[in-house]
């Protein structure tokens, strides 16, 4: 039984605020940040975070605030949820203020300027001795709101604290498996965006489950070779955060990444594709991520590179799939 009361959840977005649901229904005191003070002021008024989850409404132990400093001050524990490309500045905003407890993150994605692991960034921040971890793995935040069986690992160099830290996240409709692959953990949650993308085109395109299943697979195999070579391990990208969540968002039109592939199979800008879907579509900068770390590494990723030229270079998805079907034949492995 853990010890924890109050949790500060930094983003009330679709996962922030399904987090904070989630906790809040387990009784814990719950704190949810929101960066537009209107956004927080009709959260309070209606009990419910009406642009995000608009059908789930909030228990008496969540609260929605714009007071980011004193909310992790007071908190146990704070967890992060906002886009990767928000995490530096809030992470740089809170660090003066957190209180004693650990810091966890449900953000998918890695920070654009630098191409740097995010864990890489807390470590900075925060330094060596506060404890972290990173929450991933497949769950639709609408799923999770709704109180729908799902299941994350959480991972942090330090295991007393990720043992502390699943005993309360977990419960309920949610289950926590426990991992110390920082990386692996990060890799799988990051890239699978990506590969959402590209299932999402060719299934705009009109291609088949055929397609869709290579790739599927052939995406799980650039994880690997990157995994490869940055020390994840195999297991993990197997696991819950890699395998478990490029399926659900490569078949789900739950996934706004693999929405935003569709439609651009079937003719969409990138400008009216990420306009229409109005969230966060990770996938796009980890696409330029992806060619950044592939070329760096010199890992082979055709299909990320082929995404990040479709996003960027206006190379038509037709082509982006003639090219990668014309590529020189090779063993699978
Ligand atoms: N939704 C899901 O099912 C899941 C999402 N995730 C990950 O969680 C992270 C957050 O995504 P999600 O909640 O879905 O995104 P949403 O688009 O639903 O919400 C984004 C939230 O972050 C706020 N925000 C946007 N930019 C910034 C910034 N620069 N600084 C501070 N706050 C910012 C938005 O505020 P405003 O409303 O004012 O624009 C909004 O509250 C992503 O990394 C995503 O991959 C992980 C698992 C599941
Ligand atoms: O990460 C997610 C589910 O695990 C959400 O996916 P999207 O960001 O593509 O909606």
């Amino acid at each position: 039984m853990s010890d924890v009361r109050n949790v500060a959840v930094v983003g009330a977005g679709s996962w922030g605020t399904a987090l904070a649901l989630h906790l809040a229904r387990k009784g814990l005191g719950v704190g949810l940040w929101g960066r537009d003070a209107d956004h927080v002021r009709a959260m309070q008024a209606e009990g419910r975070n009406a642009r995000y989850l608009p059908d789930v409404p909030f228990p008496a132990t969540l609260e929605a605030t714009s007071d980011l400093e004193g909310l992790v001050s007071r908190a146990d524990h704070v967890l992060l949820a906002v886009p990767s490309g928000g995490f530096r500045a809030v992470l740089h905003r809170i660090a003066p203020h957190l209180g004693s407890g650990g810091l966890i993150w449900a953000t998918k994605g890695l920070d654009l300027d630098s191409t740097r692991w995010l864990h890489e960034l807390v470590l900075e921040d925060l330094g060596p001795d506060r404890p972290w971890g990173v929450a991933s793995g497949p769950s639709f935040a609408g799923e999770l709101a709704r109180g729908l069986p799902t299941a994350l690992t959480l991972a942090s160099p330090d295991t007393d604290f990720a043992e502390e830290a699943m005993a309360w996240l977990a419960g309920g409709t949610l289950r926590v498996y426990t991992s110390d692959d920082v990386v692996g953990v990060q890799l799988g949650g990051a890239f699978k965006n990506v590969l959402a993308i590209a299932a999402g085109v060719s299934d705009g395109l009109g291609f088949g489950a055929n397609a869709r299943a290579a790739l599927i697979t052939r995406g799980l195999a650039e994880l690997m070779r990157l995994g490869a070579a940055t020390g994840a391990r195999t297991e993990t990208l197997m696991g819950l955060s890699g395998l478990g969540d490029l399926v659900l968002t490569c078949t789900d039109n739950q996934s706004r990444n693999r929405r935003l592939g569709l439609a651009l199979g079937q003719g969409q800008s990138l400008e009216e594709a990420v306009a229409a879907i109005g969230q966060a579509v990770e996938g796009v900068s980890t696409a330029r991520i992806a060619v950044a770390k592939a070329s760096a590494l010199g890992v082979d990723m055709p299909i990320c590179s082929q995404v990040a030229r479709v996003l960027f270079e206006q190379l038509p998805p037709t082509v982006a799939v003639e090219e990668l079907l014309s590529r020189d034949p090779k063993p699978e492995f």
